[in-house]
């Protein structure tokens, strides 16, 4: 761990000597099973097939420039090098700094859930439909971090709207009524900094799924990205220039379990840090989901519940909340 007080206190006192050598990466690390889906010529069946089997995929073609994905990655990079504090104070309302958990209220904050259960996490949450509000107009590198989330979040928005309508066709969802399920302006995107931690098996984030419809992931080439399925765990390796689809719990709902959500956890390094850019979008506010194995839902009502359960229980429940169990 270099440049230690950009890290929250908290995670300084993780810094032991470090081992000098990269883990070897063994057979099995260098396959990807991970399925591709191309943007340009997106095949229906395979994309179900994908969202059936896996919940996640690898996109390819989707003309999101790889200089935009860079520059991003580093502006991200260069902010998260600030100190503890400044980044503490610099980021207020509509974009927030948090470390130790990625569950936040809806404001932004942490939900905290106590000392022993940190997730080896830090991370800036931007609210694309409220980033002109964001104050970056003084500060040149606040400034261009700004105008590249502007970018990437168009980037973003054309992307879910693509893989949503093609999920919709594969599903044989009506498409007008489906329209309300996915809105680009509810988005927001998270750049995260994974700590490179020399212990073993520590977790950046644990097992759980996304509450989004879709999440669109932007990794450096660390990796520490794993998926789990039929009860095994598979690395989820980074291909530069390729961005990870995740499906999330609303689309679980809306295809009526037809479709999965990816359950998924990110182990931190043991050498060096990690840099993710994740986009997240929802159902339109108010949008009601409706289909036979759930009771009609809102976002809304999900992310309250969710809430709820973090707060009293220490852990998302999810879908299951809503479930209509046939006896
Ligand atoms: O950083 C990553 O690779 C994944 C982050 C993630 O799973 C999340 O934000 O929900
Ligand atoms: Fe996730």
């Amino acid at each position: 761990m270099s440049n230690l007080g950009s890290y929250p206190p908290a995670f300084r006192r993780q810094n032991k000597e470090r081992s000098q050598k990269y883990d070897p990466v063994d057979e099995e690390d260098s396959l990807d099973l991970i399925p591709l889906i191309d943007l340009q010529c997106i095949n229906l069946d395979k994309l179900g097939e994908a969202c059936k089997e896996w919940g996640l995929f690898r996109l390819v073609n989707h003309q999101v420039p790889l200089t935009l994905m860079n520059q991003l990655q580093e502006q991200a990079k260069k902010v998260f090098s600030l100190s503890f504090e400044s980044k503490q104070g610099l980021f207020t309302s509509p974009v927030s700094y948090f470390w130790g958990t990625p569950a936040l209220t809806p404001s932004g904050t942490a939900l905290s859930r106590g000392p022993n259960n940190i997730h080896w996490v830090e991370g800036f949450n931007v609210p694309l439909g409220q980033l002109s509000q964001f104050q970056a107009d003084e500060d040149p590198m606040l400034h261009s971090f700004r105008l590249l989330l502007e970018e990437y979040g168009r980037h973003m928005g054309r992307l879910a709207k693509t893989l949503f309508e093609a999920m919709v066709k594969n599903l044989n969802l009506d498409s007008e009524e489906s329209k309300s399920n996915l809105s680009e302006s509810t988005g927001y995107v998270r750049a995260y900094r994974y700590p490179g931690l020399p212990e073993t098996e520590a977790l950046g984030m644990e097992l759980h799924t996304d509450s989004s419809v879709l999440s669109i992931l932007n990794q450096d080439i660390v990796g520490g990205l794993e998926l789990f399925k039929d009860d095994k765990w598979f690395k989820v390796k980074p291909i530069p220039g390729t961005m990870i689809i995740n499906l999330g719990d609303m689309m679980q709902a809306i295809s009526n379990d037809e479709y999965m959500s990816a359950k998924h956890r990110v182990k931190v390094n043991k050498q060096v840090e990690r840099f993710s850019i994740c986009y997240f979008v929802f159902p339109e506010e108010g949008s009601v989901i409706r289909s036979s194995n759930y009771k009609p839902f809102t976002y809304s009502d999900f992310r309250a519940q969710v809430q709820d359960d973090i707060k009293t229980l220490g852990y998302k429940v999810g879908l299951e909340r809503f479930k209509i169990h046939q006896d």
